[in-house]
């Protein structure tokens, strides 16, 4: 069994004690649902845009803590202040140390900026979630949904005027998951199965098979300047970045100083 087997045991079972706890239904009556979102697509597009989406992180499988000092309020604000173009923030409890009240106070200190839902979506109802929880992204993961399932839910994260980012870590996956509901392509360096790389070979392989029409972005192990310009000349436009920044006791100001070394 592979770690994202068994995160995706755990989410399933996790998905099924929060449905019978409140409906879909009460889900559209709370929180930021009806709040009009905001756009990951726009904000790469803008020429002025770092790009850096900055992510929230406090632990992982791979590296266990990465910080348990700072809090989310602090991270966020100092991100977006650095110029962030987007905001991840991790969902998932169980392996990552996040939780819904972390989106939450994320999105309460920063009401204009896109912010991801990082979790391992599964079920229509954490899009519903998301929503509420004042998420603007959702990331759907290729290694472990299906082409349909990735219509489907792409289906539900347009309808709900979200935007959904695909997340690829080969070709294969890339190949057969691409369908109208994709808003941003996003190549995982590393690989979920193991979580091995520490290096960004997946989307220089990929630069060149992601179709152009797809606005594309780099995930996981970047943490150089010139590997940011290096990605920018094969045509990334966004960079998913979390330990980088977290692993340093001020992740805003880590996030600062790398901007100002690729603009
Ligand atoms: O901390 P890093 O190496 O900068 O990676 C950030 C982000 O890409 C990573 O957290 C991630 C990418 N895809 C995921 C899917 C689930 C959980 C986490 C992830």
């Amino acid at each position: 069994m592979t770690i994202l087997d068994k995160i995706i045991e755990n989410k399933a079972r996790e998905v099924a004690e929060r449905k019978a706890l409140v409906s879909i239904e009460e889900l559209t009556k709370k929180g930021y649902f009806a709040k009009t979102t905001n756009s990951l697509k726009t904000s790469l597009l803008n020429p002025a845009s770092t790009g850096i989406i900055a992510e929230f992180k406090r632990k992982s499988p791979s590296k266990g803590i990465i910080n348990a000092h700072v809090t989310v309020e602090e991270v966020t604000t100092g991100y977006v202040q650095a110029g962030a173009a987007c905001l991840s923030v991790l969902t998932d409890m169980d392996f990552f140390g996040g939780s819904d009240e972390d989106i939450l106070a994320a999105r309460k200190a920063n009401p204009t900026i896109p912010i991801l839902r990082k979790d391992f979506i599964i079920d229509e109802y954490q899009i519903f979630e998301a929503k509420a929880l004042g998420a603007d992204v959702i990331l759907l993961i290729a290694a472990n949904l299906t082409p349909t399932r990735i219509y489907e839910l792409g289906k539900v994260v347009k309808d709900l005027g979200m935007e959904t980012l695909l997340e690829v870590h080969d070709q294969e996956e890339l190949d057969r998951s691409l369908c109208e509901y994709i808003d941003v392509v996003g190549v995982n360096n590393r690989n979920l199965k193991n979580f091995a790389e520490q290096n960004v070979n997946a989307s220089l392989e990929l630069a060149d098979k992601i179709p152009s029409h797809c606005i594309k972005i780099s995930e996981s192990c970047i943490s150089q300047p010139e590997t940011i310009k290096q990605l920018r000349e094969v045509g990334y436009r966004g960079f998913l970045i979390g330990e980088t920044f977290m692993k340093t006791p001020a992740p805003a100001e880590t996030l600062k100083s790398l901007i100002a070394q690729i603009q």
